[in-house]
């Protein structure tokens, strides 16, 4: 036992010897945090090695990562080359180590690593284990940029070992009188891991550990180290208290800092509303300008198109302009030319004008003259034809009473008697001898006449079977009046178709019983036909067919449709008899193309009924009726002409049909031929004398001067057209002046639009200036986004440093709280411990104070460390207002998830103090609650994380302590 305490006291010696060593050094061995130790007795020494501690009972020393070195000094130390390491690598040295003592090159050189040492022949027992080192890497700190454990035989040996935190770089640390047991294997390892960074060494020493009696040992020791924690709790309580009013400020201060940070929040919030805000009015923006390009791309569009046509239609309009002018101007070149002709047309027209004056007086002479001719030999001529002796009447012996023997001069004889002749006079006497071309040609002027205009009428009187309608009709080998003197007026028509133009119609009609008939009806349903007057004078039937011919053959065909359609009747006089009036009616529209003078005329063709007595027929019935309305007409017209003749103011033309529609073409107007038709045959002689009779009557009629017939109906069509000429004169004068009208208003139009061109064209610049304003203000506006774009990153960017600063803060303020706590639990065992401390102590200390050290050792590290603390959240402070003043500098908003980031961060700090230090709190637990349901989440989430790894670190440092301890 004394024995053992010898050696204790001993070992004490030993370590005060190696204190005064440190003190050389200028370093004091007390300060040396041995927390780190976790085998009892063992130490850290700030020394090198001295030949002093390395005596004679070292049994192997390695030179870690170097040589073999020789020590020629007396304590005959010799230290291997490096051996019996499993991986790492080797560093050397040419830097001093200072204050390292005499073995310096044991320092140059290191092995670091992922390494370990196995040493195999050692014997069983207990040895101690000194480990010696250098920091020969990092020689510029930082601190804690290399800290590692030792494990000896797989037990926690030195816990998180910073050489540069104890003795900066390149200079010698030592741990030493680890003890270690080897066991009957005689394996002793030595490993070394890296905490942060990789662990080095430069040199492991094992020696022989002096046998003493573990409970002297024990106790010994643990007075020592109960003395010396004592000290240091008294110590700790007073540094808690410092710090207890150090957190106090710094809680105060941070507050003050939460605060700050409310006010920053409030700021992020209004400068995220004012960007979400801007964002949005640029977007709007944006949307408006690209509508509104949009709108102005097409209106431009449309105004080029619209442009373009009224360039296309301007050019058109000049190039009919230029068209125009050069016809002007060769209408202008013209003129003299024109006037040329124009002088010389006048010439001719009044040449021409002077030859139809003097056509106009020729054809007056020569109209007169004819007239003259015509009137000399009578308006009214009465021509006499006698037939010859039938078949019968040769048979039957009758014998001629007619004496031809001066009918060349006109005269005519009847013998009346054996003795005595009645002469009669005409204007011509045809014998039976002479033929139908010698009968016509006497008729021919009076029907030119018809051409001149003049109404003429031809008709063949006397008894049935005389030759009137020979005369008239003739045989389709020997043709009479009718057909040759139409031939005739075609004829001279187309002789004068230079002059004048026809136009002849035919009617074809009888008077049957005093009716009507129309002989080139097509329909058979006897239509009463009656005379009217029209408004010019003339007479017409209404409704009657008025065939248009052209041609003579159209005239015969005519002709033989109403001869077919003639009523024929039979009586014993004459087999084929007529006893009706057929009547050819020839109207002849001409115009004069010279002296555009209008006419229109008729010839009236009329074959009359036989004129025989009634008393010499024996007809009774409808053939009685039908003579005597056969004798009423004649008798009628014979009375027409007796009151011509003796010049009576009325003449009874409507006593009958035939004089009705005969009253144009009878009387002073006209002209008239009458055939007196009669029969040589004795028998018929008083028949005769009748026919001579009137014939003598009708012959003495004086008529008048024929009188032209104008086409009054012409006239009239002249005057309408005349009327419609004036009209269209008007008409085209309204016309003219709606034209200039239209010209006007056209013209006004085309300055118009020229105006509205130059407007366009005026608009389209202001448009494109427009263009050009918002294509720059576009510019600007893209600009000003990348401007915003930019100034949300730097608000990001700010925010984030925000996030960093207020984690930092955090992470302080976690600091400051686990000494707090610390110093809280340590103020009240000290109150216990003053009055159970020897109940109490062994426990305590050796739980609560290796476990709080062992939870986190270097918070005590940190706690020297405190007071800069407090100027770093002075700092912190200082940052944030300079964040601020950026803030305000820039006036812009930040992003909202930096916002929410930071309140995230913020607000997660504030959770972690809300339980402990509700009291020195001064934030508003609302908007803290807020916070929390807001984003506690990913916060608690990291805090749980932090906990799970401090508790598992916890855990395990209890698991060693408490293997050391029971050990
Ligand atoms: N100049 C003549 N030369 C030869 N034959 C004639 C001549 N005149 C009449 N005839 C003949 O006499 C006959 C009777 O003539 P037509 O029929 O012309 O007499 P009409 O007077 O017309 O009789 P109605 O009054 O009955 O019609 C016919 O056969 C006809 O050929």
């Amino acid at each position: 036992m004394k024995e053992g305490q010898e050696q204790a006291s001993e070992m004490e010696n030993k370590d005060l010897s190696s204190s005064d060593h440190s003190c050389s050094c200028n370093r004091n061995e007390d300060d040396i945090d041995d927390s780190i130790l976790c085998v009892l007795g063992s130490k850290v020494v700030r020394s090198g090695l001295l030949e002093s501690n390395a005596s004679g009972k070292v049994l192997k020393f390695i030179n870690a990562g170097g040589e073999d070195i020789q020590n020629d000094g007396d304590s005959g130390i010799c230290i291997m080359h490096d051996q019996a390491f499993k991986g790492g690598d080797i560093l050397r040295t040419n830097e001093t180590i200072l204050e390292c003592g005499s073995l310096s090159s044991l320092y140059q050189s290191v092995r670091f690593g992922n390494f370990y040492y196995q040493f195999d022949d050692l014997s069983c027992g207990d040895y101690f284990l000194d480990l010696y080192f250098a920091e020969i890497i990092n020689t510029n700190g930082p601190e804690g940029i290399r800290v590692f454990d030792i494990l000896v035989q797989d037990e926690l040996a030195v816990s998180e070992l910073d050489v540069y935190s104890y003795v900066g770089a390149n200079r010698p640390l030592k741990v030493m009188d680890i003890r270690v047991t080897v066991g009957l294997d005689g394996v002793l390892v030595i490993k070394f891991k890296g905490v942060i960074g990789t662990p080095v060494v430069s040199g492991i020493c094992i020696k022989e550990a002096p046998k003493v009696p573990d409970t002297l040992l024990f106790n010994n020791l643990r007075t020592k180290h109960i003395s010396k924690y004592e000290k240091k709790i008294e110590e700790l309580n007073t540094r808690c208290l410092m710090k207890t009013n150090e957190c106090y400020e710094a809680w105060m201060s941070l507050a003050s800092l939460n605060k700050q940070l409310e006010k920053v929040h409030q700021e992020l919030d209004k400068k995220s509303f004012e960007n979400h805000c801007l964002v949005q009015a640029m977007g709007l923006q944006e949307t408006k300008l690209k509508d509104a390009t949009r709108k102005h791309d097409h209106e431009k569009n449309y105004w080029i198109t619209a442009i373009n046509a009224l360039g296309n239609n301007i050019k058109i309009m000049k190039q009919e302009q230029t068209k125009l002018s050069c016809k002007a101007h060769e209408c202008a070149n013209l003129v003299p030319d024109m006037d040329i002709v124009i002088s010389a047309i006048q010439r001719q027209v009044a040449q021409f004008e002077d030859l139809k004056q003097k056509y106009n007086e020729e054809l007056l002479k020569r109209r007169k003259l004819y007239n003259q001719v015509q009137e000399a030999k009578g308006n009214i001529r009465v021509f006499c034809r006698c037939r010859p002796l039938d078949k019968h009447e040769a048979s039957a012996g009758h014998a001629m009473v007619v004496d031809f023997s001066t009918s060349k001069d006109g005269d005519i004889g009847i013998v009346t008697g054996s003795s005595t002749k009645k002469l009669y006079r005409f204007d011509r006497v045809y014998t039976p001898n002479d033929g139908q071309v010698d009968v016509v040609a006497d008729a021919l002027p009076m029907v030119i006449s018809v051409l001149d205009g003049y109404n003429v009428c031809i008709f063949a009187y006397g008894q049935t079977g005389t030759g009137k309608t020979f005369t008239m009709e003739g045989t389709e080998q020997n043709r009479g009046v009718n057909y040759r003197t139409l031939e005739a007026l075609f004829d001279t028509v187309d002789e004068r178709k230079d002059i004048f133009s026809c136009m002849i119609s035919i009617s074809v009609l009888e008077v049957y019983n005093e009716q009507i008939r129309d002989l080139l009806a097509t329909s058979r349903a006897s239509k009463k036909l009656e005379v009217r007057q029209a408004s010019e004078g003339s007479h017409h039937v209404p409704g009657i067919v008025e065939a248009k011919v052209e041609n003579i053959s159209e005239v015969w065909n005519a002709l033989q449709a109403g001869n077919n359609a003639r009523a024929v009747g039979s009586n014993n006089v004459n087999d084929h008899s007529s006893r009706s009036h057929c009547m050819i009616c020839i109207t002849v529209r001409a115009k004069n193309l010279i002296n555009d003078e209008c006419t229109k005329s008729k010839l009236w063709l009329v074959d009359l009924a036989g004129s025989e007595r009634l008393a010499k027929t024996d007809v009774q019935g409808d053939r009685l009726k039908e003579a005597q309305n056969i004798n009423r007409s004649l008798s009628a017209l014979g009375d027409v002409i007796s009151a011509l003749a003796s010049k009576t103011t009325h003449v009874p033309y409507r006593n009958s049909k035939l004089t009705h529609l005969l009253q144009d073409s009878l009387g002073g107007d006209s002209k008239t031929l009458m055939y007196v038709q009669i029969s040589p045959s004795e028998k018929d002689m008083n028949e005769t004398l009748c026919s001579l009779n009137f014939a003598t009557r009708v012959r003495g009629v004086e008529l008048g001067p024929a009188k032209k017939q104008m086409d009054t109906s012409e006239l009239q069509k002249l005057k309408s057209s005349l009327d419609k000429a004036k009209q269209d004169l008007r008409s085209k004068d309204e016309a003219l002046k709606k034209l200039e009208e239209s010209y006007q208003s056209l013209e006004a139009k085309m300055k118009y639009k020229d105006q509205v061109h130059k407007n366009q064209q005026e608009k389209l610049d202001d448009l494109a200036g427009q263009l050009e304003f918002k294509t720059q203000l576009c510019k600007q506006l893209e600009k000003h986004t990348s401007q915003l774009s930019d100034e949300v990153k730097e608000n990001k960017y700010i925010c984030s440093d925000l996030q960093k600063k207020i984690k930092e803060l955090e992470d302080k303020r976690t600091l400051q709280v686990q000494p707090l706590k610390f110093a809280a639990q340590m103020q009240s065992f000290s109150s216990e411990k003053s009055n159970n401390i020897s109940k109490e102590r062994k426990t305590w200390s050796t739980h609560t104070s290796m476990e709080v050290m062992n939870h986190n050792p270097r918070v005590l590290r940190a706690s020297n460390r405190l007071p800069g603390h407090g100027s770093d959240l002075l700092r912190g402070t200082e940052s944030l207002r300079e964040l601020r003043r950026k803030h305000d500098a820039h006036n812009k908003s930040g992003v909202e998830n930096s916002f929410v980031s930071s309140s995230a961060s913020v607000t997660g700090s504030a959770c972690l103090f809300d339980g402990k230090a509700s009291g020195a709190r001064q934030i508003d637990p609302s908007k803290a609650f807020a916070r929390v349901t807001r984003t506690a989440k990913p916060f608690s989430v990291v805090r749980n994380i932090m906990n799970k790894d401090q508790a598992q670190r916890v855990k395990e440092r209890g698991a060693v302590n408490t293997r050391l301890w029971s050990r």
